[in-house]
């Protein structure tokens, strides 16, 4: 028999001590710092710290947004099913259209990725929404394109794609940009990022709490 610890509670008390104990949150405010320290636990790396970039209003923003029904819209359908629905504060609607029957030939008249061919499809939702782009680069790159050429706005943008081809060049434009853009994000610079990191910080915006 092995011995090992199998009270959940206490799992995630010594995991979160653990966290704060390993990792430098002083460049993070305090509501950003409870959003990061989610997104350390899903990475399972205390060093993420220094790559977490927080805008100044985009936690208030995200969490008002939540509150007040906003849709979250995500680029791969493992961002949606990460998404805890017991937290969210409204059931709010949690959307990816990546398997929309009309994705495959809106991505080959673009001459895109699939994934950024279903942020096309966002359309209208994309006003006050919370976005989570976990997966794609060119899903970051696309929805940027569209912000600059008018489109609604979102109250805020979780953009935390991951690899090695355009993940950390979107994520450099998603801050470079999002001031003149008028967007408040999330994000982790560099190559890190995906899924799981992206929903735990959702999961950490749908419902405060001390960790
Ligand atoms: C180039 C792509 C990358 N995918 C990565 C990592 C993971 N992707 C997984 C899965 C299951 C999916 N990836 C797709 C989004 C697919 N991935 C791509 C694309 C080819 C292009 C995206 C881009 O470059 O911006 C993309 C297909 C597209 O046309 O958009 C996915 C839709 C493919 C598919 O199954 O059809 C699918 C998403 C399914 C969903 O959740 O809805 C992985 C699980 C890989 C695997 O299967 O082994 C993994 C998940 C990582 C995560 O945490 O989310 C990268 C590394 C992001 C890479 C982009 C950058 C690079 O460096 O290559």
């Amino acid at each position: 028999m092995h011995d090992y610890l199998t009270d959940g509670a206490e799992i995630y008390r010594r995991s979160f001590a653990t966290i704060r104990a390993e990792s430098d949150l002083s460049d993070l405010s305090g509501d950003a710092e409870t959003v990061a320290v989610r997104m350390i636990h899903a990475a399972g790396q205390t060093d993420l710290a220094a790559d977490i970039r927080v805008s100044a209003r985009a936690v208030a923003a995200g969490r008002a947004a939540l509150r007040s029904g906003a849709p979250i819209l995500t680029d791969a359908n493992m961002v949606a099913h990460g998404v805890t629905r017991a937290r969210l504060p409204v059931d709010n609607e949690v959307v990816c259209l990546l398997r929309d029957p009309r994705v495959p030939d809106l991505a080959a008249e673009l001459g895109t990725t699939r994934s950024a061919a279903a942020v096309q499809l966002w359309g209208r939702k994309l006003d006050g929404a919370v976005v989570a782009i976990g997966n794609a680069p060119t899903a970051l790159f696309h929805l940027l394109d569209l912000l600059a050429a008018g489109a609604p706005r979102p109250a805020v943008v979780v953009g935390i794609p991951v690899g090695f081809i355009g993940a950390a060049e979107s994520k450099d434009a998603l801050v470079a940009e999002a001031a003149g853009l008028g967007v408040e994000y999330i994000t982790v610079l560099g190559r890190r990022g995906g899924s799981a990191i992206t929903a735990a910080a959702l999961n950490a915006l749908a419902r405060e709490e001390e960790l």
